[in-house]
């Protein structure tokens, strides 16, 4: 069981560090090893997604991922870019499924911006597409046309990659409540019809699952307003990744939601929603809970270690029912933590 560990930018290797002091609690033997990914990799080596990390990433079973980027990096050519080195290993592992559960502790009702009796039992899951659309379409750029600058993105499917991602969701959709939404905009983009029209294609494969459509406008509202509605949502690239920072609030911060990005036989990179905090970086206090819950989701998916993903995700409830807190999640009464003593809770959890 062969784990590459790429802890990246900010909080990355903070947040990292105590996955993978979880990972090694189970006593499962993994090998592990680290490597660069990031602005970390363009300083020392001038590729975001060096040679040496593709090398350990493609041999590895799954890889965990802290995060990367920073405002140091901003201002490099758009090809060394952090970002550009997070793309690359998607695409370079065929990572087109990325699964974001936002899940709702019942501890954590409170530390949700929105009324508690709107999120309290959010179970909702979000599947993006990962290695398609505007991210990653081709023509891109800023050109100069009557003497200003123009710049310009494409938004892409082929019907095969719809189709694929499709089946994901809609097989994850019957291990749930059925119900799956998909969210485009075809009503403006032809890209998005196509998404759409491919779905109900789909849709005709599993007849045990009630298929919706919604306009992605529409969706971000009613994530905010009835977001218990939602049992599975699938959508693009674009949307998923906008989409799921906000479902992420309503699981109380950002901070608490983990996610797989998994290619057509189990492998997968694992890491949380967020990014690289840099505004929190250094400092100890980054919630390490969605990259701890991505280490459970990486002993489910790639694994199949059923059994220890959820004594790791018990782990969690139980340090929440204890009352710890990082300061996103903090509420007066609770106990405020640092990232390094989240994780000791966790382990001693686990024990
Ligand atoms: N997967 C990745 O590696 C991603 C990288 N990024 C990169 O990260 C950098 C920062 O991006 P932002 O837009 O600021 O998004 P961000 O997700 O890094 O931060 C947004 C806000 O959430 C807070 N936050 C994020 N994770 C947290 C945690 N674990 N605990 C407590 N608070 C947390 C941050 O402190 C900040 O206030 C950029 O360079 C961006 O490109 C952004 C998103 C994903
Ligand atoms: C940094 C981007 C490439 C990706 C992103 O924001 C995400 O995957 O959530
Ligand atoms: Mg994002």
């Amino acid at each position: 069981m062969k784990i590459c560990v790429l802890p990246g930018d900010g909080i990355g290797p903070e947040i990292t560090a105590e996955a993978v002091r979880v990972l090694n609690a189970l006593d499962l033997k993994f090998e592990m090893e680290t490597a660069l990914l990031g602005g970390g990799a363009v300083d020392a080596t001038g590729n975001p997604y060096p040679e040496a990390t593709q090398k350990l990433a493609r041999a590895a079973d799954a890889v965990l991922l802290g995060a990367v980027g920073g405002p140091q990096w901003d201002s490099l050519p758009r090809e060394q870019r952090p970002e550009r080195g997070l793309l690359g290993i998607r695409k370079d592992l065929n990572l087109f499924a990325n699964l974001r559960p936002a899940i709702l502790y019942p501890e954590l009702a409170n530390a949700s911006t929105l009324k508690p009796e709107v999120v309290a039992g959010l179970d909702i899951l979000i599947v993006r597409e990962l290695t398609g659309d505007i991210y990653f379409g081709q023509p891109r750029g800023v050109r100069e046309e009557n003497g200003e600058r123009v710049g310009f993105n494409t938004m892409v499917y082929s019907e095969s990659e719809i189709r694929r991602i499709g089946h994901v969701a809609f097989q994850a959709a019957q291990k749930r409540n059925r119900k799956l939404c998909s969210v485009d905009k075809m009503n403006v983009l032809e890209c998005t019809q196509l998404w759409r029209d491919v779905m109900i294609e789909v849709s005709k494969d599993y007849p045990d699952v009630e298929l919706s459509h919604m306009l992605v406008d529409n969706a971000a509202m009613q994530l905010v307003k009835a977001p218990k509605q939602f049992d599975v949502m699938v959508t693009g690239n674009m949307f998923g990744d906008i989409l799921s920072d906000e479902a992420s609030m309503l699981t109380g911060s950002i901070g608490m939601l983990p996610s797989a990005s998994l290619d057509d036989k189990n492998k997968g990179l694992y890491e949380p929603s967020h990014g690289s905090a840099p505004d929190i970086a250094g400092k100890g206090v980054a919630n390490p809970l969605a990259t701890i819950l991505s280490a459970a989701m990486m002993l489910r998916y790639t694994f199949g270690l059923e059994e220890q993903a959820v004594r790791v995700e018990n782990a969690v409830k139980t340090v929440l029912a204890q009352g710890y807190r990082t300061g996103d999640i903090y509420e007066r009464g609770t106990n405020k933590v640092g990232t390094k003593e989240m994780g000791d809770a966790v382990l001693a959890a686990l024990a």
